[in-house]
């Protein structure tokens, strides 16, 4: 768990009081998982909310105030910085060393010199299946290698590396495609994922990143599910000055509408929206959150703008499948892959390159806030091979 995740905030004595029925969270379908509490209740806002988001929960047609917005009086002091923060390169790679270790060790021998012959070719195939590159990504990398080799005339095995490396950025170069979020105002982000993937600590990380570059944003606390997933995200909101939309136990797709609205009537640049984790055998649970990217479209018809995946990359060639189910339920826009640091399988980006491309937006490789940034494939490769 993120440090700056486990230090809850006490909230403050709240006095609850009974939300109407929400008439956007349409009855479609029933509410695939009973929330942890009985009956929904009210959690006042720790600050009265401002006129205009009372006028966003009227829009929402919540005659009642049902959702909170959490919105801190003052932002914490900041923690005191260590003396030097290493570089992003130097984070990438030391998060990436588990990959580069097995691949590294494996191809150094390859690469330590001899021929070029078919024995070589063979065991470089075994080297790119064990680092979790699949079938097709190895086989098409293997023929673009070969391609190279004979093109540039290389002969021996020290050269193949250069030609390795350009043959793997050319395959997840297509992914790099950084998000832009200055279209639209709000820009809504959606995002998804099985449990435990990283959303909500995701969240908190692209929340520091836009903030950092002068935007504002607001949260909407749609992991209705799990209720230290509301906690992270409020108590999160608090420490940086981040209003966060919430309702205890209550419907994700009204918290997302409330956010929508509410992040209208303020001049929000982003909001990003929280769900619950579901696995895609899940059916109800896939259905439900089909539901909450209708509801977020009644709130607003040209959103969701973008429609994350969030992917824990230990999972390996696993991923390939939540892509492809995630994708067909929602349409998906863009992936997050986290924890490139706890694992020895980041060859999955050429798995997901070669079979179901979808936008690679950000990766994450460590628990730190700043460990979470765009995707750029030649970093990825550099700090894989080098
Ligand atoms: N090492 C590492 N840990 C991460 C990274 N991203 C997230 N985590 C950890 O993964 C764990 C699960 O993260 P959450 O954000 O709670 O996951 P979630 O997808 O919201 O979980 P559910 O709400 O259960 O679906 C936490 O302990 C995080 O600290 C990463 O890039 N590297």
């Amino acid at each position: 768990m993120f440090s700056f995740f486990k230090k809850k905030t006490p909230p403050p004595a709240q006095p609850e009081k009974q939300p109407e029925p929400s008439p956007e969270t349409d009855a479609a379908a029933p509410a695939p998982t009973p929330a942890p509490e009985a009956a929904p209740t009210v959690t006042v806002p720790t600050a009265p909310l401002p006129r205009a988001a009372d006028e966003a929960d009227k829009t929402s047609g919540a005659g009642q105030l049902k959702t909170s917005a959490v919105e801190p009086s003052s932002p914490a002091p900041a923690a005191p910085e260590p003396a030097r923060r290493p570089s992003w390169t130097e984070r990438l790679k030391a998060g990436l060393s588990k990959t580069r270790d097995k691949l590294g060790k494996s191809l150094a021998g390859l690469f330590g010199g001899g021929k070029i012959d078919e024995d070589l070719y063979e065991e470089l195939e075994t080297v790119l299946l064990t680092a979790d590159m699949g079938v097709d990504a190895t086989t098409h990398l293997l023929k673009d290698v070969r391609e190279r080799v004979s093109l540039r005339g290389l002969k021996d095995a020290s050269e193949l590396k250069g030609a390795l490396k350009d043959a793997l950025a050319d395959l997840i170069e297509p992914l790099e495609k950084p998000l832009q979020v200055e279209a639209k105002k709000p820009f809504v982000i959606m995002l998804a994922g099985v449990n435990g993937a990283g959303k909500t600590t995701s969240i908190g990380k692209l929340a520091k990143y836009y903030q950092s570059q002068g935007k504002s944003v607001l949260l909407a606390a749609g992991d209705t599910f799990r209720a230290a997933a509301r906690e992270q995200l409020m108590a999160w909101g608090e420490r940086n000055n981040v209003t966060v939309i919430a309702q205890q136990g209550g419907d994700a797709a009204a918290v997302c509408f409330d956010a929508i609205k509410a992040a209208e009537a303020r001049g929000i640049d982003i909001v990003l929206a929280d769900t619950a984790g579901r696995l895609p055998t899940q059916l109800h649970l896939m259905e439900e959150i089909r539901k909450v990217k209708r509801v977020i479209q009644k709130a607003r018809p040209d959103a969701p703008h973008e429609v994350v995946l969030v992917l824990d990359a230990n999972i390996g060639q696993n991923a390939l499948n939540q892509v492809k189910a995630f994708d067909e339920a929602l349409g998906l826009t863009g992936l997050i892959l986290t924890k490139l640091d706890g694992t020895a399988k980041g060859g999955v980006i050429a798995a997901i390159a070669k079979q179901h491309p979808v936008p690679l937006r950000f990766i994450g490789v460590g628990e730190s806030i700043d460990d979470l940034r765009p995707f750029s494939a030649r970093d990825y490769v550099d700090a894989l091979f080098d």
